[in-house]
């Protein structure tokens, strides 16, 4: 289990991380899901003890990752594949790994083989990879310890999609057979394939959380009118919550024969009427995470779908 407790971490005036608070469980998978610059990685860093809170706390396993006497053997991380040494082979960077974590050598092999490089590839310089080899190569290396809990941040960039396939199917493996996962992205689509549980992140503070299904059981409707205006006032008239969006639709958390009804009540025609699922967790994401586009109604449509934290 990962514990991040009213985490705050600042650099001068900037609060990368504000009062973020999440948990992360074992048996699932837990996204962490924000824009760029929203404090994914900084949270991840304080976490694995590259970084140093200003306030809060980050355990793993009931631990600071510091205290933890053989890190690797309980938490695998990865936070930047093409940070690993160019000079050294895919192979060397595993045995560095296997002997500073004390396992047996054959260990090695069985993890080149569990992320698909071949025998010529783990001979080659890190510095020859392509970025999906140095991501297969970093999660060998967060696998090496045989960990129950592993930490990746955007563990997916490069890989192509046979290799976004490969990966979700180890992680759910990972987690099914009772360990916990921490990922981050920017992506919600490929968050939305993977986790059971998502956290979303925007300008250092936690905007919603949950499970998916609640998530986007909470997604609401989208409504389109020629005015999207008239109609989100009609939907807030008629004593819904209601929020434009930048590309005109309006998410509202009434079902979707009610928005029909309050749009027909104030002499509009419907153009588009639908659940929001997915699109309306994106529409979600975007708009809670953007300050440009944030509308404090619409984060007011979406908390019946959050929760203080991932429910444990
Ligand atoms: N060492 C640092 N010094 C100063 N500011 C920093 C430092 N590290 C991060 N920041 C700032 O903290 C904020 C959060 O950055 P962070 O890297 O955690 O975001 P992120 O969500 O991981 O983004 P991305 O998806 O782009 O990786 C950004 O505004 C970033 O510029």
């Amino acid at each position: 289990m990962i514990r991040i407790d009213s985490l705050t971490k600042r650099y001068g005036d900037l609060a990368a991380v504000d009062d973020v608070t999440f948990t992360a469980l074992p048996g699932r998978v837990t996204g962490f899901l924000g824009p760029n610059g929203a404090g994914k990685s900084t949270t991840l860093r304080v976490l694995t003890g590259l970084a140093v809170a200003t306030s809060g706390r980050a355990t793993v396993l009931g631990r600071r990752y510091a205290d933890l006497p053989n890190p690797g053997l309980e938490v695998g991380v990865l936070l930047d594949a093409s940070a690993q040494h160019g000079g050294r082979t895919g192979r060397e960077t595993l045995v560095l790994a296997q002997r500073t974590m004390g396992l047996a050598p054959a260990r090695v092999d069985e993890m080149l083989e569990l992320v698909g490089l071949t025998r010529t590839e783990g001979r080659r310089r890190v510095r020859d990879y392509s970025l999906g080899m140095r991501q297969r190569l970093g999660i060998a290396t967060a696998l090496l310890g045989g960990p129950r809990v592993l930490v990746l941040d955007e563990p997916a960039n490069g890989l192509d999609p046979a290799g976004i396939r490969w990966m979700r199917d180890l992680l759910r493996g990972f987690a099914d057979a009772g360990g916990t996962v921490l990922l981050s992205s920017h992506l919600l689509a490929e968050i939305e394939t993977i986790a059971d549980d998502i956290v979303v992140i925007g300008h250092g503070r936690i905007v919603a959380s949950g499970t998916k299904s609640d998530l986007l059981a909470g997604a609401g409707t989208l409504v389109r009118a020629d005015d999207g205006r008239g109609l989100a006032a009609a939907l807030v008239a008629a004593g819904h919550q209601a929020s434009l969006g930048p590309d005109g639709t309006v998410l509202t958390d009434a079902d979707p024969a009610t928005a029909g009804r309050a749009a027909f009540a104030a002499g509009l025609a419907v153009t588009e009427l639908r659940a929001a699922d997915g699109a309306g967790l994106e529409e979600m994401f975007l708009q809670l995470t953007a300050d440009d586009q944030r509308d404090p109604a619409l984060a007011r449509a979406a908390a019946p779908a959050t929760t203080s934290g991932v429910p444990s």
